[in-house]
């Protein structure tokens, strides 16, 4: 069911306009509405070939005729990115500094031209590769790893190379590739950061540094950062505590913010607050690189906090900050603190909260129902953290934005966390997020119980507790519904609440399956195949941040999430639906990225938020989006020179 902005948006992609670009994003619309395994995952992404924000920024790039690649996939699919300049980036540095910095390096793609002009003739082998016979080469290597942390240590090795070519390769290979810069790759990537610690990456933040954090962001080279990503390391995916190790979470996911959401890459900065560990592994841990003492609490920790947030703003104004992986018990009250003053948000709380929405308004249509029955459901989440609470209130906010009742909402959840049903009885004891969803009976009823019960329609596990939902409980559900919905979120793959192929059995292939962490599709006995898919944030904060930076917003809302979602929910094609599938497919991310930005800088600007869009960019937000979206391509280096007459 599309809302009536979306009709509009829907319309434009598929209107008859004139210029060149709408052509394009008519060819790129059909791309998406194609579930085919076979359609192109290059041709989804080609469409949006341009490069970052500002104008008059030396990084920004437009594409000439000559850098067009010889291996065109499909004429046709190519020719909208054709364009026919692309002015060069203009830089202090020379030769080796050149080859050393990721940011310029082309490797072996400099040209002649630019080996004479830029210093490098002699230091580089005397043959010329383009981009895609480096990645042709890169991936024969990468696939011949035998294991996945492998494959991510020799992906992180390429970012620190050449940047250029780490996004194109996922970019063009975003299926392959997303599991091993992030979940669940990037959870063992993490465990053992300090032992495979090679290059720093990003900025540390630790106690001894107070009183000088707003000098220290002048040391992070980059004028113009526009997202940060930024955990303390207390609760890493689900793998708890992990303290400073947890750089690699802000690493991949603005990993992502480039390669999904067409961020440029001098534009992200991953952060971690080292404020101590309380892991005791890592506590006497002879190699462990962060601060080996106990976790800072109370008012020094949210001291630390705010300075942090003063010295980013006070550096980069505009800037967004994405908290990753706070753990529950400090998650909320950052998020409160500065939700109205900072551009930020929480992603495990409120992207994680939107893109499960997103998933249930697919599951619902996948049943046949109509998308308004949200609040019909009876929702039974299992986990009561940050993620478990987040995703309840945006799901509430959904209803009470369909036209249900306060109670009515609220009748519709049943909250589970370790000690059972969350039930008025221990109301005493709960934070004020949780309170509202306390059932008026129950209180600590098992999970089985409640599915007896209440016969949920929805399962979302958000746990860490791998494994919970087991036979017995996935049967019961069942046994209570035709086509119960499960989706076990937590991450990484160890950490999921159930696999894809239990769930299956145990409903007899009936349930609508989404994980945190990637399943492959089951096969089952019957010789039916059952479709899997990602409810992974990955498919919202991308294009919220997009979207956020490029209006200049002033906030992250509620509103704009719960628009995102149904953005997203938009994008799965009936045919993916009908076969179980709720989310777009992962190749499809970048347009997925697009349009939630549109719909982003949409409601920013409905709702008085949005400070930078200028009258001529908001005639048309899809081709303004498009074309400030980053797009790895190997751009002309020239001198940057300072004329004296
Ligand atoms: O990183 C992911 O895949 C999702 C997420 O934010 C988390 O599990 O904390
Ligand atoms: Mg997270």
């Amino acid at each position: 069911m599309l809302s009536s902005s979306a009709r509009v948006l829907a319309t434009r992609y598929r209107g008859n306009a004139s210029n060149s670009w709408k052509r394009n994003s008519q060819k790129a619309a059909v791309v998406t509405t194609s579930s085919s395994p076979t359609s192109s995952p290059v041709a989804a992404t080609r469409f949006f070939a341009t490069l970052p924000t500002e104008e008059d920024d030396a990084m920004d790039v437009k594409v000439s005729p000559w850098e067009v690649p010889e291996q065109v996939p499909d004429e046709g699919e190519w020719e909208g990115c054709r364009r026919n300049f692309m002015s060069p980036l203009q830089i202090s540095v020379r030769g080796s500094d050149i080859l050393t910095n990721p940011l310029y390096s082309k490797g072996t793609a400099f040209k002649n031209g630019e080996r004479d002009r830029l210093r490098l003739r002699g230091l580089l082998p005397h043959r010329i590769m383009n981009i895609h016979k480096q990645i042709d080469r890169f991936l024969i290597t990468l696939r011949d790893l035998d294991s996945n942390i492998r494959k991510n240590i020799m992906l992180e090795d390429l970012h620190d190379r050449n940047e250029t070519l780490y996004h194109r390769v996922l970019v063009d290979h975003m299926e392959e590739m997303a599991p091993l810069i992030y979940t669940p790759t990037v959870g063992q990537a993490c465990q053992e950061h300090s032992s495979r610690f090679r290059r720093p990456r990003g900025m540390y933040f630790s106690e001894e540094d107070r009183g000088h954090m707003a000098a220290m962001v002048y040391n992070w080279p980059q004028p113009d950062v526009h997202v940060i990503v930024v955990t303390d390391g207390s609760r890493i995916l689900g793998l708890g505590d992990l303290g400073a190790n947890g750089m690699g979470i802000p690493v991949g996911k603005l990993s992502l913010y480039c390669a999904a959401g067409g961020i440029a890459p001098h534009r992200v900065l991953p952060v971690v607050l080292d404020v101590g560990t309380d892991n005791k592994e890592l506590l006497e841990d002879e190699f462990y690189l962060g601060a080996q003492k106990p976790r800072l609490r109370g008012p020094e920790y949210y001291h630390l906090v705010d300075e942090f947030m003063e010295a980013v703003r006070y550096r980069w104004p505009n800037v967004l900050v994405q908290f990753e992986d706070f753990d529950s018990s400090v998650a909320q009250r950052l998020l409160d603190k500065y939700r109205n003053e900072h551009l930020c948000f929480n992603d495990d709380i409120q992207g994680t909260g939107a893109t499960t929405l997103a998933g249930l308004l697919g599951a619902i249509r996948a049943k046949g129902e109509e998308v308004t029955s949200l609040g019909d459901q009876r929702i039974l989440i299992v986990g009561a953290g940050s993620a478990g609470i987040g995703i309840a209130q945006v799901l509430y906010g959904a209803m009470l934005e369909q036209g249900y009742t306060e109670q009515q909402a609220k009748d519709s959840f049943f909250i589970c966390d370790q000690h059972g049903l969350i039930g008025e009885e221990r109301v005493g004891k709960l934070t004020p997020e949780t309170k509202p969803f306390a059932r008026a009976e129950d209180d600590g009823m098992s999970i089985v119980d409640v599915a007896k019960k209440h016969k949920p329609t929805i399962v979302l596990g958000v746990t860490a507790v791998g494994g919970l939902f087991n036979e017995e409980f996935v049967r019961e559900l069942a046994a209570g519904v035709e086509r119960p919905i499960i989706f076990p979120l937590s991450n990484p793959t160890v950490k999921a609440e159930c696999t894809a192929e239990q769930a299956f059995e145990w409903t007899d292939g009936k349930c609508i399956f989404a994980s945190g962490s990637p399943f492959d599709p089951v096969e089952m006995v019957d010789g039916k195949t059952y479709y899997t898919s990602q409810c992974n944030n990955m498919y919202v904060f991308p294009g919220v941040g997009l979207g956020a930076t490029l209006c200049g917003a002033k906030k992250v809302s509620d509103r704009m999430l719960y628009i995102a979602a149904k953005a997203l929910a938009e994008c799965v094609p009936e045919e993916d639906l009908a076969r179980g599938q709720v989310f777009p497919h992962i190749s499809k991310i970048r347009m997925v990225s697009h349009k939630i930005a549109v719909a982003v800088i949409e409601e920013a600007m409905r709702d008085g938020l949005a400070t930078k869009i200028s009258a001529e960019d908001a005639k048309d937000l899809n081709e303004f989006v498009a074309r400030k979206m980053y797009y790895p391509e190997y751009v002309p280096i020239v001198e940057k020179r300072t004329i004296t007459i």
